[in-house]
Formats: C-alpha cells, sequence, structure tokens
C-alpha cells in the first residue's frame, strides 16, 4: 500500500495535532505508513501585523491546499477554527475530530500569581478582544502576533500582563499548566471549530484508512459553527463567535455577533442536531434583522 503523506504548518502545535491524527489512524489500520509533509504557510511568514490587518481568507492553508491539489500531500490536517469557508471542490473536508475544550483561557506571566494593570492584556483577535473589555473594564488590551510558542516567550518578557488563549492548543502542547483561568464559554464565546481538527483530502480518493478516526459529535457541532460564520460573513467584517453544544439528539447553538458600534448580540438557538447548519443559518438570520449594518 502506498505511503500517506499527512500535510501541516511547521508549528509545534500544528506538528502535534498531525501527529494526533497520524496515532489515530495508526490506531485503526496498523498497516497504513504515514509520513509527515510540514510547510510554512503565510500566516506564519507575516508576523509584524495583526490576522485583521492582513485580512484575507485562508492565511494558514493556501500552500497546505496547494501541497493537496498537486499531490505531494494525502491529508491536511488543520484547526478548524482557522479554515476558511470557501473549501476547494477539488479538495474537501473529509470530516471533522473530536472537540478539545473548547474555552478560552488566561495565562500569566511564568512566576506571576496576579494580574498586572499596569501592562496589557494580548489578544490575537477582535472576537476576544471584544468579549475581553467586557470582562476586564479599564484594562488595556494589545495585539499579539506569532504562533502559540512565540505568543508565550512574549508574555514572559514583560510585554503582556497576561494573553488570553485556546485551552485546546495549550493542552496539546502539554503547557496546561500555564492556564491561570478558564473563561467559561458564556463568558468568551469561542470561535467557531476551537478545539477540533478538520481534515482535508482530494476529491474521489479512497479515504478507508479514515475510518474509526472521525467523530460524529465534533463533525455535527463544527458544521453548524461553521454555517453560522457562513451566513453572516459578507456583512461587515466584525468579530463572529459560534459555540454549538449536544445533549440528546438535540443540539444548541450560541451565535455572537459584534456590530460597527462595537455592540455585541448574542443569540441562542436549540433544535435536532440533523437540522443544525439550518438552524445556524436561522440563527444568523435573527442577528441580521438585529443589526442594521448588516444586508439582509
Ligand atoms: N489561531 C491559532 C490557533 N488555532 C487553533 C488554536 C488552538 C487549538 C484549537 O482551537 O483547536 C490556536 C491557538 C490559540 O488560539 O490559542
Amino acid at each position: 500500500m502506498k505511503t500517506i503523506r499527512i500535510g501541516s504548518r511547521e508549528s509545534r502545535l500544528a506538528v502535534i495535532q498531525s501527529e494526533l491524527v497520524m496515532d489515530a489512524i495508526r490506531a485503526h489500520h496498523p498497516d497504513v505508513a504515514l509520513e509527515l509533509v510540514t510547510m510554512k504557510t503565510t500566516g506564519d511568514k507575516i508576523l509584524d501585523r495583526t490576522l485583521d490587518q492582513i485580512g484575507g481568507k485562508g492565511l494558514f492553508v493556501k500552500e497546505l491546499d496547494a501541497a493537496l491539489l498537486e499531490g505531494r500531500a494525502d491529508l491536511s490536517v488543520h484547526s478548524c477554527k482557522d479554515l476558511p469557508m470557501d473549501i476547494d471542490p477539488r479538495i474537501p473536508l473529509a470530516g471533522f475530530t473530536r472537540r478539545e475544550d473548547p474555552r478560552d483561557v488566561l495565562v500569566l506571566p511564568e512566576g506571576v500569581a496576579e494580574l498586572d494593570n499596569s501592562k496589557p492584556i494580548g489578544c490575537a483577535s477582535a472576537r476576544r478582544a471584544v468579549q475581553l473589555r467586557a470582562l476586564f473594564p479599564g484594562m488595556e488590551i494589545a495585539p499579539v502576533r506569532g504562533n502559540v510558542l512565540t505568543r508565550l516567550r512574549k508574555l514572559d518578557e514583560g510585554q503582556f500582563s497576561a494573553l488570553v488563549l485556546a485551552a485546546a492548543g495549550l493542552k496539546r502542547l502539554g503547557l496546561e499548566g500555564r492556564i491561570s483561568r478558564y473563561f467559561t464559554v458564556e463568558e468568551m464565546l469561542p470561535a467557531a471549530g476551537q478545539g477540533i481538527l478538520a481534515l482535508q483530502s482530494r476529491a474521489g480518493e479512497d479515504l478507508s484508512w479514515l475510518s474509526g478516526v472521525l467523530d460524529e459529535e465534533g463533525t455535527w457541532c463544527a458544521v453548524a459553527e461553521r454555517a453560522f460564520v457562513r451566513a453572516l460573513d459578507g456583512g461587515c467584517s466584525s468579530p463572529i463567535a459560534a459555540h454549538a453544544v449536544l445533549s440528546g439528539g438535540e443540539i444548541c447553538i450560541t451565535g455572537l455577533y459584534v456590530d460597527e458600534e462595537g455592540t455585541a448580540i448574542r443569540r441562542t438557538v436549540t433544535g435536532p442536531r440533523e437540522q443544525g447548519e439550518n438552524l445556524a443559518e436561522r440563527l444568523a438570520g435573527e442577528i441580521k434583522e438585529a443589526c442594521p449594518c448588516l444586508e439582509k
């Protein structure tokens, strides 16, 4: 059997995530030969601007897509939350993994026990900044770029009083011990897909070696959360958050949108999980009604 090549960003977290998927493939298909192919993406190369400033979509995926299309890789492992909405039909998503902890967390500098009000809290997205302002009124909030380990170095060098990061990334990096506070998803609604890995391959390929690796719950949630973001995209480019939770056969989706005045609009919908995509679109529709700046 041919070797399956897994394409990954070269950051430590991306490699660990790819290795998690490789371990899962090996556990279900011990005969499959696997090889890791790492590469730098645009988002890894441009480090002097925030992601919102660089703009554009797919900052972390263009190079991975090219590798799939050219046959240099057979599977891309993505953080679902970094994955753009538009997927080239030649390289469709093969599915999603089980969700790791979806929460955002606060991390203090090494050896520091309390938040120092004289320095800003660093965070990398407008979604986090908006929700942080409500949690820490009066605290300065500043952008921080780079992969997780780079951000932690900046924190430990004294540039920030704290950072907000995803629990999932820190846990996968073995850095759970750095977490000083978990925000509930009510306090800080996560990005769509946070904690879930998305797997992408080429259309028409035999993917039997992926059986057992994909997760049904993760997939219901990822599909619904992404549908919410997709339905609001194309309006003004403002922070969006979405988080779905399954209970029995039901899916409960919470969506958050921040309008141009900085007002956060947050709504929840519950229904049969099979209708997650529809429910998410309806939720987005309700939010559009409540927000005049959005195209109807
Ligand atoms: N944008 C970077 C990124 N993409 C995915 C994760 C964490 C892992 C995940 O959400 O699955 C992170 C780091 C962070 O936001 O702290």
